[in-house]
């Protein structure tokens, strides 16, 4: 398989993977994983069920170490790197760095998250009123993912699927140029999931997103370019319109007879 260099003057590479495996005890999970994030861009990476969709997605935030391959982020080698580091590079991953807490707004829940890059974290003994300082910020993050009509409310009491905006709000604190989101429309009913959509569209208009998704028809609505991996291995990968037609995603990934 060919993969395209991307142009000099085409979107940016920020976060690139090169011969990525993985094996478990001698088992294969991930072989050969070659992957362009690009800024501003939505990244699909799709598969059937045990394709390998999270082991890629642990070897890239270095939740996992590669037993095979290296993985640059913004320019910079980061395959035996600390996921901590990582993250303070600018790569942030939706669950792992999100504490929502369901009985602070969502205005405090976001000056919780901006406590960190700013060194605060240790000043636990603060009241939360304390942390006004970050408010500007704070109010800016509200604005950008849509909650401003929520500011004061309870996470507790917003719908499932703001919840899940007001975490990506809170991965958004640390200001990542690489976004990676674990099936961020699961669970979620119709109307939830195309506010969502809507919310990683804005997001990314200045950050590049990889995004592991169930959900073909958001794939197929907002991502720019997808990739498909069956058995540990990349078996297509470009626009959503051209990896729909490929004769063996169609058979591998939607159970359609090429
Ligand atoms: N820690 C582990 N030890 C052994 N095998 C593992 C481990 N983690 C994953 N695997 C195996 O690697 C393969 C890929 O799993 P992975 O969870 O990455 O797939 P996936 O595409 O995310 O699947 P799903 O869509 O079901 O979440 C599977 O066969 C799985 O059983």
């Amino acid at each position: 398989m060919t993969y395209a260099t991307p142009q000099a003057d085409g979107p940016r590479v920020v976060l690139s993977a090169r011969g990525l495996g993985k094996d478990f005890a001698g088992f294969t999970a991930v072989n050969n994983v070659n992957l362009d994030l690009h800024h501003a861009q939505i990244h699909a990476l799709i598969g059937p069920n045990g394709a390998g969709k999270t082991t890629v997605f642990n070897l890239l935030t270095k939740f996992l170490q590669p037993t095979r391959g290296e993985i640059t982020l913004l320019g910079q080698d980061i395959t035996k790197m600390k996921p901590d580091r990582v993250a303070r590079m600018g790569m942030v991953r939706s669950f792992q760095i999100s504490a929502v807490f369901p009985h602070l707004t969502v205005l405090e829940n976001l000056r919780v998250a901006l406590q960190r890059p700013n060194g605060l974290a240790t000043q636990f003994w603060k009241p939360l009123s304390s942390l006004e300082t970050l408010d500007p910020r704070a109010d800016e993050l509200i604005a950008e993912l849509g909650l401003s009509p929520w500011r004061d409310r309870r996470a507790a009491d917003l719908s499932y699927g703001r919840k899940r905006v007001l975490e990506i709000a809170t991965t958004l604190a640390l200001d990542p140029q690489v976004l990676l989101l674990d099936e961020p429309m699961a669970g979620m009913g119709r109307e939830d999931v195309a506010m969502v959509a809507d919310i990683i569209r804005n997001v990314a208009k200045t950050r590049a997103v990889l995004m592991v998704e169930h959900n073909l028809s958001v794939v197929a609505d907002i991502c720019h370019h997808v990739t498909v991996l069956q058995r540990g291995e990349i078996i297509a990968e470009g626009d959503y319109a051209t990896v729909s037609q490929d004769a063996r995603v169609r058979t591998a990934y939607m159970g359609v007879e090429a």
